[in-house]
């Protein structure tokens, strides 16, 4: 039985103060969530986030991580930083990393090695876009982005990491997947890894993103193939997250 997950991707909004009220919150309603439950912070919070969510059940993450260990490498954040930090995940591959900075699959396989190699667990995003879902190219996009970390890491690697499927046209945008819709990618995506591993496949946490709300979650929760969710928009209220994460 997979334990169901959910994490908060706060992407760059807040400030120190917001930050700190919102992580007390929603740490202080999790006595109700039986999912586990993380979010993803700016870098610059997760010391004072860690400090103070120390002896909660509320789990820390990155929003990315450097494809190398140290060096000269401006404006990077290694997995040695974010795991003195306290951090738990790592997000790597996130659309918006992919489409606004670069991240290519094998950058983003990098980074899936680096957060491993110091115990984060990387949340894997994977998914494609409109154009790409239009032309009937979902699937192919989906095998060369899970092939490019499978070739890096090797598929025993993913016995310790989570997939996230966001299609980038659900993303901010308020079009959420179907139940089925998204119940189909994250079914190919399962036997994807089956065919290479049936237990790694069997127990791997796959979270669906994209516009996930309170109104939409529980049923995108119920599909037999969504473990979880990553929450970008409605993340950032506590209120909301917490009845998302009630709602596995
Ligand atoms: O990108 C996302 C989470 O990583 C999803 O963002 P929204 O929930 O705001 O659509």
């Amino acid at each position: 039985m997979r334990k169901s997950l959910v994490v908060g991707n706060w992407k760059m909004n807040g400030t120190l103060a917001s930050a700190e009220a919102l992580a007390l919150g929603v740490a202080a309603g999790l006595s109700s969530s039986s999912a586990d439950v993380a979010v993803c912070a700016p870098y610059v919070f997760l010391p004072r986030l860690h400090e103070i969510l120390k002896d909660t059940k509320l789990a820390l993450g990155a929003q990315n991580i450097a494809d190398k260990e140290s060096g000269a490498f401006t404006g990077e954040i290694s997995a040695t930083m974010l795991s003195e930090m306290g951090c738990k995940y790592a997000l790597v591959g996130h659309s918006e990393r992919r489409t606004y900075y670069g991240d290519s699959n094998a950058s983003v396989a990098a980074r899936f090695c680096q957060a491993q190699s110091k115990g984060i667990v990387p949340i894997l995003c994977i998914g494609e876009t409109l154009e790409q879902r239009e032309q009937d190219q979902t699937f192919a996009v989906i095998d060369e982005q899970l092939q490019a970390v499978i070739d890096l890491a090797g598929i025993a690697a993913f016995a310790g990491a989570v997939i996230a499927y966001e299609p980038v046209w659900a993303i901010g945008t308020g079009r959420t997947a179907t139940d089925d819709q998204a119940q189909e990618v994250h079914y190919y995506i399962r036997q994807y890894l089956a065919s290479k591993d049936q237990s790694i496949a069997d127990n791997m946490q796959i979270l669906y993103g994209g516009s996930a709300k309170p109104d939409n979650a529980k049923g995108l929760f119920a599909m037999p193939d969504i473990d979880g969710g990553l929450i970008g928009g409605a993340s950032l209220d506590a209120d909301s997250f917490l009845q998302i994460c009630r709602s596995v």
